[in-house]
């Protein structure tokens, strides 16, 4: 099992990640929704295993074609060609061939899944075919069938040791019917079993490693765009953020609106309570922030030291010109005691700015606008809002 480093699990906020690791998966499992991500990704990092994996069925199942051609009397090859050959190859050109569609990747694992128990079944049949004729044929080929499922033909463990059952079941029928040698049966049964055995013990491994690997990749991309202190997007996911928003309002023809906030006199508050008060401001500050991003496409960051922003994806214009005093109003209310500012409690000032996309502007000019608005916010005294939303007037 891969060790994971307790600090990822401590300094993440709580997410259905950070829930699925410190819960554990041993039956390999998740919650629906995340099991669902976990999928997309499985195939997503396993697609090139998978394409080897067709190309190398196909290419040794046609060897096996001509060695059953020159080695075989035709009374069994005339059986065991159309298997290899109008069967499985098949079934791995048409899982190859989805592979590289993107709308049926959804049905990729069905497919796999599908041509390994068409392999399996149908390799099993070979060798029920030649036994038939009295022309044993090594039995091996079905446990090499059965590694292959489970090491490299990239299905989930649990579909891999579905599948292999019943190839395993189907294989034991078949020597209860066909083979003489009880000796040899019982020889074969227990082979096939310590394969499997061997097989699922090995690729159970290998999936939970995977899922580690899956939950450790959300945790560190969630760790890469937050902040650690008050768990708001950081400023490089924000800026991030901003660039895609104002390319969905450009194609939507929409509007989008910035406000940029910052802590009034935060360096007196520092310098009163100490830093880690000053830290717990900045915390609530940022909770309040949060809770005015609403909609799924706006967003609130923490842009510096006690400098927040809070974008509004089209914002209907009839609540515009209230957001920011909303915003404002929500912390002043609190009456914070702040005994180094003027007014007694804990302010903010805010320099909101609205623009759509269009006429040459771009994402910067709107932070631009909402830092000169909040600029002139700081010198008209602190403590207010000012706009700049074209044709509106203060
Ligand atoms: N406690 C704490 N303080 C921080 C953090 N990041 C930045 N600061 C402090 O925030 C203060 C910002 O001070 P200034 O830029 O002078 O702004 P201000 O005192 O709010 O003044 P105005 O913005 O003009 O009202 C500095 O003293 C920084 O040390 C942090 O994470 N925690």
């Amino acid at each position: 099992m891969l060790q994971i480093d307790p600090d990822l699990l401590d300094k993440t906020s709580p997410s259905p990640y950070r829930d699925a690791m410190l819960h554990g998966y041993r039956w390999l499992r998740f919650t629906p929704q995340l099991e669902q991500a976990f999928r997309q990704f499985h195939v997503d990092t396993h697609m090139s295993r998978l394409r080897w994996a067709g190309g190398m069925a196909i290419t040794l199942f046609a060897l096996f074609v001509l060695i059953d051609l020159t080695t075989l009397p035709s009374t069994v090859w005339e059986r065991t060609v159309p298997i290899r050959l109008g069967l499985i190859i098949p079934a791995f050109a048409i899982t190859l061939w989805l592979s590289y569609q993107q709308r049926w990747r959804a049905y990729l694992q069905w497919a796999v899944c599908l041509s390994a128990l068409l392999t399996g079944l149908g390799t099993v049949g070979v060798i029920g075919v030649a036994l038939a004729r009295d022309y044993p044929l090594p039995y091996e080929g079905i446990l090499l069938v059965a590694l292959f499922i489970y090491f490299i033909a990239s299905l989930q463990w649990w579909h891999a040791l579905l599948i292999n059952a019943l190839i395993l079941a189907s294989f034991l029928i078949m020597e209860s019917a066909l083979q003489p040698d009880t000796t040899l049966q019982l020889y074969h049964g227990a082979f096939m079993l310590t394969a499997n055995i061997v097989g699922a013990t090995g690729s159970y491994f290998l999936e939970y490693s995977t899922r580690t690997t899956f939950l450790v990749n959300a945790l560190l991309h969630e760790l890469a765009e937050h902040d650690g202190l008050t768990g708001l997007y950081n400023r490089r996911a924000f800026n991030t953020h901003l660039e895609r928003a104002w390319r969905q309002a450009q194609r939507e023809q929409r509007s989008l609106v910035l406000a940029m906030i910052d802590v009034d006199y935060f360096k007196r508050y520092n310098d009163y309570y100490g830093h880690a008060g000053g830290d717990k401001v900045l915390q609530l500050v940022a909770d309040t922030i949060n809770r005015h991003a609403r909609r799924p496409l706006d967003i609130a960051a923490r842009y510096g030291g006690e400098e927040f922003v809070l974008l509004w994806f089209n914002p209907a214009s009839q609540e515009l010109p209230h957001m920011g005093e909303q915003l404002r109003n929500a912390i002043a209310v609190q009456a914070l005691p702040h005994m180094g500012s003027e007014l007694g409690h804990l302010t903010i000032s805010l320099g909101l700015a609205q623009r759509a996309p269009g006429s040459g502007l771009t994402a910067d000019d709107l932070l631009k606008a909402a830092d000169e608005a909040l600029y002139r916010a700081k010198q008209a005294g602190r403590n207010r809002v000012v706009v700049d939303i074209p044709g509106h007037t203060p």
